[in-house]
């Protein structure tokens, strides 16, 4: 079954929504220039209100900006999460998944089949439109690519699809890419930063049933 991400969740009711449809992941953005931004505590609290992955809710997964250590470290205090999905280098990424322990997906602009990985030291990619200068955070823009530059890909670890989802598209995305899994923020939202729970339901039945 194709998995599904749910990014940039802030409120309970949201959370609540997304194991209720049984989503994959839930993402919580720990960067302070987004609309989507939680702080730690704000993200222990919708931790804390749906069942963890290990008693059969999502898996948390904490998005993670060019963040040192002990940012990483402080957050990881507050929250128990289950994923670290990161915005840095390759080596970067690796350094952290080494240093902490957890599972780490490495996110990756690609712009053409080179930018693709062919090896990998970090567990996934989350495989996005690639950034512009002048765009104020590297994630969460509503930008697609060309879905087809994954299509022939050999993935070296398990990767998903992101940037510019909607239930409207995703469903030719995921035909274009023969991507495993499908990531989603501002495609399921009203305005920037708050989740709408239609969008998000609908997003779910065109990934599951096809329609
Ligand atoms: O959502 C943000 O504002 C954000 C800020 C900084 C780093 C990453 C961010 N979001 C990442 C995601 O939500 C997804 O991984 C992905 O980029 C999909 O976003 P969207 O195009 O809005 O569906």
């Amino acid at each position: 079954m194709t998995g599904i991400k749910i990014c940039g969740v802030r409120d309970v009711a949201t959370m609540q929504v997304c194991a209720d449809l049984h989503v994959d992941w839930v993402g919580f953005v720990f960067y302070q220039a987004s609309p989507r931004y939680v702080q730690p505590e704000q993200a222990r609290v919708l931790n804390d209100s749906t069942l963890s992955y290990r008693d059969g809710g999502p898996e948390r997964v904490g998005l993670f900006v060019k963040a040192d250590d002990e940012t990483i470290e402080r957050t990881l205090q507050s929250v128990p999460l289950d994923i670290l999905q990161i915005y840095d280098t390759e080596e970067r990424a690796t350094t952290i998944k080494n240093r902490f322990g957890l599972p780490t997906w490495l996110a990756r602009g690609v712009a053409s089949s080179s930018d693709l990985p062919a090896s990998a030291e970090v567990n996934g990619y989350v495989i996005e439109a690639p950034h512009k200068k002048g765009d104020d955070r590297p994630g969460g823009l509503g930008r697609t690519f060309d879905w087809t530059l994954t299509k022939e890909w050999s993935a070296p670890a398990f990767w998903m699809l992101a940037g510019g989802l909607n239930p409207f598209n995703v469903r030719e995305a995921l035909n274009a890419s023969g991507a495993p899994a499908v990531d989603v923020s501002s495609g399921v939202e009203d305005s920037p930063g708050h989740k709408s729970h239609d969008l998000i339901k609908k997003f779910v039945e065109k990934v599951r049933l096809g329609g």
